[in-house]
């Protein structure tokens, strides 16, 4: 009945609107001693059917050495490079040349964050989707059909970085050091990219494909009730690539046909995905690979940052679109051309778990 379901959809984004407004995140209830989770966190039954270890796969996703890049080694780790991210569109680096000091600085550092008290972090709640600093429980809290349990501390730092004061004092300086450093290693896989598709290495960098970053700092809490929702929904990222960093506790997974394959933490590593943009650039070389997070079963919390890395909008009317340099008339474009503007207003206005974004594309 019209009537009842009605009522049922308001009194949902009721409680969702006053727990947005608490701003104690899914941590404050954590810290208040719930043991069951408020209902607008269930997930729809066809998704938590997936969570049990039978829709589960025990394979390892490549691991792949960046030492020797500058050496006889380099073709190789390029065929490497290319056969993962033409499988599930997701592989680790390790010897990848940013130091474990920097890498465990910067996930304290985030874990900081968001340990601090709600009055600390509440001068930065919001879900700005372009630019600036935000915190916030889930950026598509009221576009989403389910809650996850998880929070978010995200900074644009790129093309524009926000004035060094709007982003909070804990986490500043990694937040700035984390940035070079993923920026410089986002241009070395792009160019490992760019050999693997046989273009210029320096390709994806001349299409601006380097300069839009945005930070996500990701904080999932202990979940009482793991079973009925999760840490991240099934989603593939939007832009050309995501660094990620991840803390030693685990549930990141990706999908390989109909099974997850956990993406396992990995001491000094860091995972590299494909995103949308790049599998449509690639015109299907390369591949966004679905993935999820699961809600955190542990007491400690899962910490990740994910560097999700996108062409920059800023003055930009070109049209972007498979490489042409891949074409041909045995491999005709699968992707019609679109502004990035276009792009983003599609990605913006769906849900992070809807349909894929790339399908919006297809010729
Ligand atoms: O927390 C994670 O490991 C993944 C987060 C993620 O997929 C994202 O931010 O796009
Ligand atoms: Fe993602």
């Amino acid at each position: 009945m019209a009537a009842a379901g009605a009522t049922l959809e308001y009194d949902r984004m009721k409680e969702v609107k006053e727990f947005d407004d608490s701003r104690i995140g899914v941590k404050g209830l954590v810290d208040s001693g719930l043991s069951t989770i408020p209902r607008f966190f269930v997930h729809p039954p066809d998704r938590l059917s997936t969570l049990s270890p039978s829709s589960f796969l025990s394979v390892d996703i490549p691991v792949i050495s960046l030492a020797g890049i500058n050496s006889s080694r380099r073709a190789e780790i390029v065929n490497e490079i290319r056969a993962a991210a033409g499988i599930c569109g997701f592989f680790q680096v390790v010897n990848h040349g940013v130091s474990q000091k920097i890498l465990g600085e910067t996930t304290s550092a985030i874990k900081s964050f968001h340990e601090q008290p709600v009055e600390m972090k509440k001068q930065y709640y919001g879900r700005q989707e372009r630019g600036s600093v935000g915190y916030a429980t889930n950026l598509d809290l009221f576009r989403s059909k389910a809650a996850n349990w998880g929070h978010t501390l995200q900074v644009w730092t790129g093309p524009n970085p926000p004035e060094l004061d709007q982003i909070p004092a804990i986490c500043r300086k990694e937040v700035m050091a984390w940035d070079e450093n993923v920026k410089r290693l986002a241009e070395t896989v792009m160019e490992l990219l760019c050999e693997g598709l046989g273009v210029t290495p320096s390709k994806l960098k001349e299409l601006k494909c380097l300069e839009s970053r945005a930070m996500v700092g990701h904080y999932y809490p202990y979940c009482p009730q793991a079973d009925l929702t999760m840490g991240f929904p099934p989603h593939t990222d939007p832009g050309v690539l995501t660094v990620l960093l991840q803390n030693e506790i685990g549930g990141l997974q990706v999908k390989h046909g109909e099974k997850w394959v956990e993406v396992k933490p990995l001491p000094g590593a860091l995972v590299i995905n494909i995103g949308d943009f790049l599998q449509i650039l690639s015109n299907n070389e390369y591949m966004s690979g679905q993935h999820r997070v699961l809600a955190n079963r542990v007491r400690e919390p899962r910490i990740s940052i994910a560097v999700l890395i996108n062409v920059d909008k800023t003055e930009n009317s070109d049209s972007y679109g498979p490489l042409e340099e891949l074409l041909s008339p045995e491999k005709p474009a699968l992707y019609r051309k679109f502004t990035i503007e276009e792009f983003e207003n599609k990605f913006f206005t769906k849900e992070i778990a809807d349909k894929p974004l790339i399908d919006f594309f297809k010729l």
